[in-house]
């Protein structure tokens, strides 16, 4: 038997014991002609290439993580959403889920993303507005009230402060009756990227890299379920990454990670499947396609090959896409609709995960429900009407994507290894080394627009007079002062002796470098300790990072 037919014979075995637990969405799937599709093309005999493409959920994943990939269930469709109050936040969501979503994603005022309370100094102007403000367990109850935790996953952006968050998820689970072993969902945890790009750090790369294989550790015991990073390219690739670089500078990322909670004692089979990764989708849809099926495979063999990590599962980069809010134009904002389409498509030719499509008015301002509920249609028009989710990896085989897969690997090989030059990830973001190819790009980009010799369709050419004026989402600047009342009448209510004793434990286990701080700052949590109490301790003992 070739090593194809055994590919083969390999997958259609992992497809029969896949379907038992996840049934295809039909018994048979057709065009609107009626012609049979099959579940999956490709090319029978001798042009062996399985050690490159291979068979859907088989190494090295080219086609997919699952051998029925959306035949069985679509990607998760997952909004991120969240301004003002944790009561107005919890609204939308239970708006989204009411029109069909299926998982949520918080987005975090920058206070609280940077573990400042409300009614800090350096919190002024802030609360609530470019997500929802969370100071202590209360708003978080608020937040996911009437959710059930046992059924709806959630993924929080939130990097810096993910331990405290984490900690509240798992306390609000234990209010509802959902132990934290049951718990599903995703921290994006990821602070390489935040020094690189986003730029919530609190702390400096080594405290914060500690935070971080703590959570892996605490949460492979505790809450299995539970993805404990989103290694993100998205930012990268915001700030003015190319997508070879959006790749390369993630994957380096995750390389840090691995070989951080290693170092820390940890086997590479009991955290690596519970990695997962975060790209964005721009316009040029072949490469957006070819990008994701690379960075697979690339994945795949470094987990593999390099780590000898022995569980499939950790072999398997699992990842969630949004489509890329740097390419939306405040011009004529209804063609970002049109943008966001394409890049949604990208992503789902690309085998995707979980989905956010942003939404039209993003250029201007948080998005309203109406444009909210447009974006989530298009994920669920092309899931339900476009057809490409009939059949696994559509695109696979086509002569361009398969060379622009191949490229787009070799050129993020060639990347890896001169991060490895340089030192590893943490090194180069230290060194600035990304930043520096990032800012490069940007620059180049930005340059192509002004020669337009890049066209933005209605910035640069295809212009009309017009006042964008649409409907737009205001964030109520009452909101600060109400937050900041709630705080106090916490305050007053909690039991003072235990907010400070748990607190304490905080600050004596910081000292002990091999104690995980977990327990601790749940401990903390439950007591209503709040985000930038925790975080203060914290601050004290680790110190705070400045930047570059
Ligand atoms: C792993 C992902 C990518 C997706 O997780 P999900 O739970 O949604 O999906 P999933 O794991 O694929 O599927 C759920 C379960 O169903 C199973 N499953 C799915 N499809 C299957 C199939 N065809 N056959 C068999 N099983 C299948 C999976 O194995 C899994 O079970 P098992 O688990 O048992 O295997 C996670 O990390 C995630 O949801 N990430 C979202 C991140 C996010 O929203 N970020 C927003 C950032 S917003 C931001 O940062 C931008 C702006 C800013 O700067 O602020």
């Amino acid at each position: 038997m070739s090593t194809n037919e055994k590919s083969e014979q390999d997958w259609k075995s992992s497809v029969d014991s896949t379907i038992k637990r996840f049934p295809e969405r039909k018994d048979s799937f057709t065009t609107s002609s009626n012609i049979e599709v099959d579940r999956l093309y490709y090319s029978e005999g001798e042009n062996d290439s399985s050690d490159q493409l291979g068979f859907p959920g088989q190494y090295p994943y080219t086609r997919g993580i699952q051998p029925t990939m959306y035949r069985s269930r679509f990607w998760t469709m997952r909004q991120y959403a969240g301004f003002g109050s944790a009561e107005e936040t919890n609204k939308r969501f239970r708006y989204l889920l009411d029109q069909g979503q299926t998982g949520l994603s918080v987005a975090f005022d920058l206070p609280t993303q940077i573990g400042y309370d409300s009614d800090d100094i350096m919190a002024e102007g802030e609360v609530g507005k470019v997500g929802v403000a969370i100071d202590s367990l209360h708003d978080m109850e608020q937040l996911l009230d009437q959710i059930p935790l046992d059924k709806v996953s959630t993924s929080m952006t939130i990097n810096a402060s993910a331990s405290v968050l984490l900690c509240m998820y798992i306390a609000v689970g234990e209010k509802q009756g959902v132990p934290m072993e049951k718990l599903t969902g995703t921290i994006q945890n990821d602070i390489l990227k935040e020094y690189i790009a986003r730029g919530t750090y609190i702390y400096p790369p080594k405290p914060s890299m500690r935070l971080i294989t703590n959570i892996f550790e605490y949460c492979q015991k505790n809450v299995p379920k539970f993805n404990t990073i989103s290694i993100s390219g998205y930012h990268i690739r915001e700030a003015g990454s190319t997508a070879v670089q959006e790749a390369a500078f993630t994957i380096a990322n995750g390389i840090a990670y691995v070989d951080a909670a290693l170092e820390s004692g940890l086997d590479v089979d009991t955290f690596a499947p519970r990695l997962a990764f975060f790209f964005n989708a721009h316009n040029n849809f072949f490469e957006e396609v070819a990008k994701f099926r690379a960075a697979r495979r690339i994945w795949a063999k470094i987990m593999k090959e390099q780590y000898k990590a022995k569980d499939p599962k950790s072999w398997k980069m699992r990842f969630h896409t949004q489509t890329g809010g740097s390419t939306l134009t405040a011009q004529q904002p209804d063609n970002n609709i049109v943008r966001v389409t394409l890049q949604a498509l990208a992503a789902v030719m690309g085998g995707t995960q979980s989905l956010h499509t942003n939404s039209r008015d993003e250029a201007l301002s948080l998005p309203t429900e109406d444009s909210a509920r447009i974006a989530l249609r298009t994920q669920q028009i092309i899931a339900n009407e476009s057809g490409v989710a009939d059949t696994i990896d559509p695109l696979g085989g086509s002569y361009y994507v398969e060379e622009l897969t191949n490229v787009i690997e070799e050129q993020v090989q060639e990347y890896l290894e001169r991060i490895n030059e340089i030192g590893g990830a943490v090194q180069a973001v230290e060194e600035g080394y990304m930043q520096r190819e990032i800012q490069q790009n940007a620059y180049e980009t930005q340059k192509r627009i002004e020669k337009e010799e890049e066209v933005i369709v209605g910035l640069n050419k295809f212009k009309i007079d017009e006042e964008v004026n649409p409907d737009l989402l205001k964030v109520d600047e009452a909101l600060e002062s109400a937050q900041i009342k709630s705080i106090e009448v916490i305050r007053k209510n909690r039991d003072q002796e235990s907010v400070d004793n748990t607190l304490a434990a905080i600050r004596k286990h910081v000292k002990t470098k091999d104690t995980n701080l977990i327990p601790f700052i749940l401990d903390a949590v439950k007591a209503y300790a709040t985000i930038g109490e925790i975080c203060n301790v914290l601050r004290d003992e680790f110190g705070e990072y400045i930047g570059m």
